[in-house]
């Protein structure tokens, strides 16, 4: 029987910890610094790699043979034990679950075979753990990896506001204790519906889709499978698209000749939702009441009826929804009825708009363009993002609000490749320059200087001369020629 000694069970502790800890939250970097207290003068890039060694070596020390079995451990270690096991195998494959993420990106709906599974399964036998325990894992790795790897790699930004996203994003897959989500919940998540508030175009989609991607697929030993391809785990409707009568049709279905115009049978957003899957309503603001109290109790008995049908189908995704109206008005008077919006939101997850993420870290655009214009270009490309940073330096300011946010910074960045130049005429230069000084003025963080500058440079984009602004502040025209060449000069720095 293998029992840990104090000091083993201190090291081993550590490692269920890293294992288990939201790689997006601040107790991981805590984490990772008690264990680099570990190796001293290991580098950053190399302390993983330094830990793998660590546990392995550790690990082979429990057994004279040198290959502990989960079964031959003591009850009271066998837990950390276990995790030290699963923590070896997740490194050990993790290059081989990105490849494979990365080639069913490519692949679409067909679920490919993973072409590690007889060795993902032979190390899981040889350390003494069943078949279903391999599936278990298999199942949990690979989850791991796609949430790792999608709020990683579609959501950037450094700001407090966009790692706090992430943190919350990691939360609602995996829940705040990963331990026990992968003992009790990591295949009943269907109940936990998720809100995303934010403003228009500040990605809440793409949070959807990074947490609806993200969900348990179960792993099939027999085909040497996940049971699905997590590109048909999310299916999202938009609903303000739809006019009211089609509403329920687009989220219920139909059936044939349940209306004019019925003339086949429809498949509506719920039934298209794979069992593991999640369906993402997109500005679920505009719903009318009659529809939320359908949703509801699609939401409280997990059935639905097709429209124009009197048979109850089964609906065993996760909901995920959004909408970009304020929390004060969604709850108000005119908002979701109260039993649809607690049933609704067991998470509420709030996206950070573009100004705020600029206010508490100005790299973020830089950030961002950099990967706006790979995202265009297909590759780092230093000369159009500069070309693009100077555009928005001189044309907008370090003050410009983004309205639109991250998706009219991406507009802003598609036109300034095209035209060099993202203002569309005068009338949109004002009314930018006018959006700035009220946000300037709104959050008191304006001296009278650049107040008295910026709003002489408002006018003269508005009437055109000199002259006129001279006259409608009571300035004489050299005075106020100088304060409309000051903000221009403050403006290109
Ligand atoms: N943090 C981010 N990092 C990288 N790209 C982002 C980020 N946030 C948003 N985007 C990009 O911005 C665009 C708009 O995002 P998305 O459509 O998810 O916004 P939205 O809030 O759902 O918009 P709407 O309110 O109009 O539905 C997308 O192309 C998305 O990839």
């Amino acid at each position: 029987m293998i029992r840990l000694t104090d000091t083993q069970r201190l090291f081993f502790t550590l490692v269920s910890e890293a294992i288990y800890a939201n790689p997006f939250a601040e107790e991981r970097e805590a984490i990772d610094t008690r264990i680099a207290g570990l190796f001293p003068g290991a580098r950053v890039e190399s302390l993983i790699d330094e830990t793998i060694r660590e546990v392995s070596a550790r690990l082979e020390a429990l057994e004279p043979s040198g290959r502990p079995r989960i079964d031959r451990v003591d009850k009271k270690d066998k837990n950390l034990v276990e995790n030290a096991l699963v923590f070896e195998f997740f490194y050990l494959f993790r290059e081989r679950f990105d490849a494979l993420i990365h080639r069913q990106v490519e692949a679409g709906d067909t679920s490919l075979s993973v072409p590690f599974a007889d060795e993902a399964h032979a190390f899981f036998q040889a350390r003494g753990f069943t078949t279903d325990q391999f599936c278990h894992y298999m199942a949990l790795c690979y989850q791991l990896r796609r949430a790792f790897l999608l709020i990683r790699d579609s959501l950037v930004g450094e700001s407090r506001a966009m790692r706090n996203l992430r943190r919350d994003l990691w939360n609602n897959v995996f829940t705040h204790d990963i331990g026990l989500y992968a003992r009790y919940l990591i295949n009943r998540m269907e109940d936990f519906s998720t809100l995303i508030l934010g403003e228009t175009g500040t990605g809440k989609g793409t949070a959807a889709i990074a947490i609806g991607r993200s969900g348990y697929i179960p792993f099939d030993p027999v085909r040497k499978a996940f049971t699905e391809s997590f590109t048909r785990t999310f299916v999202s409707l938009n609903l303000s698209q739809y006019p009211e009568t089609l509403l329920e049709s687009e989220l219920f279905g139909h059936k044939k000749g349940a209306f004019t115009g019925a003339v086949e049978d429809h498949k509506g957003v719920l039934e298209r939702c794979s069992p593991n899957g999640a369906i993402f309503l997109d500005e679920l603001g505009e719903i009318p009441a009659h529809t939320q109290i359908k949703l509801l109790q699609v939401l409280q008995e997990r059935q639905f009826t097709p429209v124009g049908s009197h048979l109850k189908t089964r609906f065993n995704g996760r909901v995920i929804a959004a909408t970009n109206r304020p929390f004060e008005e969604i709850t108000g008077t005119g908002g979701f009825r109260d039993d649809f919006f607690y049933r609704l939101c067991s998470d509420i997850i709030t996206v950070p708009p573009l100004r705020v993420r600029i206010e508490e870290d100005p790299e973020e655009l830089t950030t961002l363009l950099n990967h706006t214009v790979k995202r265009m270009v297909g590759k780092d490309s230093p000369e159009y993002t500069d070309m693009v940073r100077e555009v928005i330096d001189r044309q907008l300011g370090a003050h410009y609000p983004w309205p639109g946010n991250v998706r009219e910074l991406e507009q802003c960045t598609r036109r300034v490749l095209i035209k060099k130049s993202y203002l569309l005429s005068r009338n949109t230069e004002e009314a930018s320059l006018t959006e700035a000084l009220t946000h300037g003025v709104r959050n008191g963080e304006m001296d009278l200087k650049s107040l008295t500058c910026g709003y002489c440079a408002m006018l003269y984009r508005r009437y055109g001369t000199y002259g006129d602004v001279a006259r409608i502040t009571g300035l004489d025209r050299r005075t106020a020629k100088k304060y409309i060449e000051e903000f221009a000069q403050e403006q290109t720095g």
